[in-house]
């Protein structure tokens, strides 16, 4: 079974109102948002990445999905699975820091002891408002995306062993949160969620959710002056940076021509049908054979 399937099926159990049919990053229940991310190592961060970084990028990942709901963290539930006592050592240690450093203080959890693949989970409480959904885009929405997109997975590509700079490596460690952002925007989109599998993919999930289609301009998404550097600016390594994922920015839609009160770029619209589409220089392109990350 592929995630999606599994989640498919899913929605075929008894579903509580606040889940909102699976198809938002967190549940909803009064002004309480909830939701969980998992980590797996050589499947979300390297066995050689720093035991902090893990921890970090566990509550950070988890956080950017309260982010998106315009939530101010409440607590952490967390689910350790022990290996190496240096790890889990420092592990502590960074799960520490990162907690104070996005103030988030624990709730509780569970530990348990595995010979296999480490498996980290993470359930972050938050409290909002006015939570957006994801599933709230309209036709005639303007498409925007917070900060740069493809970091990340350059990052990625330099833990793997590629020279390359150490803010690009940080993007994949030690992704930020954008909470203050999230909050200043949620009460002005009409939908918003976080990239963590690819900007085209996460696009077309906001997309589906609101019952529109989306069209996205490839040469208006954000790319910083590191990454192009890096990796150049060619139409394959800007499809490369949307599909990549662990970009942790907030991406949202905005009715007509107003402008968010957060910096961030426009970098397409929403329309009547169904389905996403991205264009360059005026001309539809192709769509990528992968739109982003999936557990297949
Ligand atoms: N095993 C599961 N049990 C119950 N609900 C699930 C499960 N897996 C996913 N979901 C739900 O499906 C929806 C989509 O989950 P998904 O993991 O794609 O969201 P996300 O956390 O925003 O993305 P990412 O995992 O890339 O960070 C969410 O509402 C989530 O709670
Ligand atoms: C070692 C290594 N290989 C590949 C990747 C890329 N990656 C893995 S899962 C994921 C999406 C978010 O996860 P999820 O949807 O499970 O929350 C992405 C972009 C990585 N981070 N580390
Ligand atoms: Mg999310
Ligand atoms: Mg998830
Ligand atoms: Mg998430």
């Amino acid at each position: 079974m592929t995630e999606a399937e599994f989640i498919a099926a899913l929605r075929g159990l008894p579903l509580h109102p606040g889940a909102h049919g699976l198809a938002d990053d967190a549940a909803h229940l009064g002004d309480l948002i909830f939701t969980k991310d998992m980590i797996v190592e050589g499947v979300h961060y390297l066995p050689g990445d720093p035991p902090g970084d893990v921890a970090w990028k566990l509550l950070a990942a988890n956080l950017s999905d309260l982010a998106a709901k315009g939530a101010v963290p409440v607590g952490a539930l967390l689910g350790y699975a022990l290996g190496h006592d240096d790890f889990d050592r420092a592990f502590l240690a960074g799960l520490g820091e990162a907690c104070a450093a996005l103030d988030c203080p624990l709730l509780g959890g569970d530990t348990v002891r595995t010979s296999g693949p480490r498996t980290l989970s993470l359930t972050a409480i938050g409290r909002s408002a006015a939570a957006p959904l994801r599933g709230g885009a309209r036709a005639g929405d303007a498409l925007w995306v917070t900060g740069s997109i493809g970091d990340a997975g350059a990052g990625l590509a330099i833990a793997r062993g590629r020279e390359g700079p150490a803010a690009l490596l940080a993007a994949y460690r030690r992704p930020q949160p954008l909470l203050a952002e999230g909050r200043a925007l949620a009460a002005h989109v009409s939908a918003m969620m976080d990239v963590s599998d690819g900007l085209l993919i996460d696009a077309a999930r906001m997309a589906d959710a609101s019952g529109c289609a989306v069209s996205i301009d490839l040469a208006a998404v954000p790319l910083s002056a590191a990454l192009t550097a890096f990796a150049g600016d060619t139409r394959a390594s800007r499809l490369a940076a949307c599909t990549a994922g662990d970009d942790y920015q907030l991406l949202f839609a905005l009715a007509g021509d107003r402008a968010p009160p957060v910096a961030a770029t426009r970098i397409g619209g929403f329309a009547g049908g169904r389905g996403l589409s991205i264009h360059g220089a005026g001309a539809p392109l192709p769509l990528p054979a992968s739109l982003g990350w999936l557990h297949d």
